[in-house]
């Protein structure tokens, strides 16, 4: 589990968090959705240490992050795995090498183990056998799965993917948020989804954190939706007409 507690974050006279609280758990994906520009990815680089927040404090299970010694940190960032937006691969890096990098760096693991390992996480995101391909090769859905392969390689116990979506077309949107759950699931990791995609609200949104202009307005499931109460949530929720017909059902 992760909680957050009280987090607050400027840059220059610009508020961009102002007191985030809430709890991130184990073996089901953790939504934090909200519109563009409120704050999701600042957020979730305030808990991954990517950015200090000017106030509050992360904690991983019963570890304190933000102001732990630095080697606490770096043992708790060994067990994150992260897919960045638009997946980030190493463009003149093979597949293979791409997934291996966490262990290159990370580990002093013997060669062939690695490859072991990047082969079995290849197999799991549905890639054997890609290993030699360059991400130039692959579509958009592969890059993804790619991201996928290489945040896990490393057993992360943490699993952090800022808009997992974005650039998909909708079914294969749906195929890779289907492979977050069930690796979240699978390998009971706690895993922390930013996204501002409906359908994946309501396809794997068991635990949703509402973001909006930089405070949490409401935190539920996705089967309590049509009941929060929060007119700025409703307002972003049922802002397309396919989800205000599903309301009034
Ligand atoms: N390093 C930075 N320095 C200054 N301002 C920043 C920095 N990072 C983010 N911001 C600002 O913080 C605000 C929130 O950005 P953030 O990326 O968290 O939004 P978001 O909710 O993830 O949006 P989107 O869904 O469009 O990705 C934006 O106004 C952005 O310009």
């Amino acid at each position: 589990m992760i909680k957050i507690e009280n987090i607050h974050k400027s840059f220059g006279d610009k508020t961009i968090l102002e007191g985030i609280t809430g709890e991130f758990y184990k073996g089901k994906p953790n939504l934090i959705i909200g519109a563009s520009g409120t704050g999701k990815s600042v957020l979730l680089k305030c808990i991954v240490g990517l950015i200090p927040p000017d106030q509050g404090h992360v904690y991983y299970d019963d570890l304190e992050f933000t102001g732990a010694h630095r080697d606490t940190k770096t043992e708790i960032r060994r067990q994150i795995g992260m897919l960045f937006q638009g997946g980030a691969l190493f463009d003149s890096k093979t597949v293979e090498e791409n997934v291996r990098f966490p262990l290159d760096v990370l580990t002093k693991m013997p060669l062939s183990e690695k490859v072991d390992r990047v082969n079995f996480c290849l197999e799991r995101v549905g890639l054997a056998g890609q290993n030699d391909k360059m991400p130039s090769e692959l579509s958009g859905g592969m890059k993804k799965r790619v991201g996928i392969a290489r945040a896990i390689v490393n057993s992360s116990k943490y699993l952090f993917c800022d808009e997992p979506n974005s650039g998909l077309d909708p079914q294969t949107s749906i195929l890779i948020d289907d492979l977050i759950m069930d690796i979240t699931e699978e390998y009971n990791t706690t895993t922390i989804v930013v996204t501002h995609d409906m359908n994946s609200v309501l396809g794997i949104g068991e635990h949703i954190l509402f973001l909006y202009q930089g405070h949490k307005l409401w935190q539920g499931s996705k089967d309590e939706i049509t009941e929060s109460g929060v007119k700025e949530f409703d307002d972003f929720v049922f802002a397309n007409k396919v989800m205000q017909r599903l309301k009034r059902n």
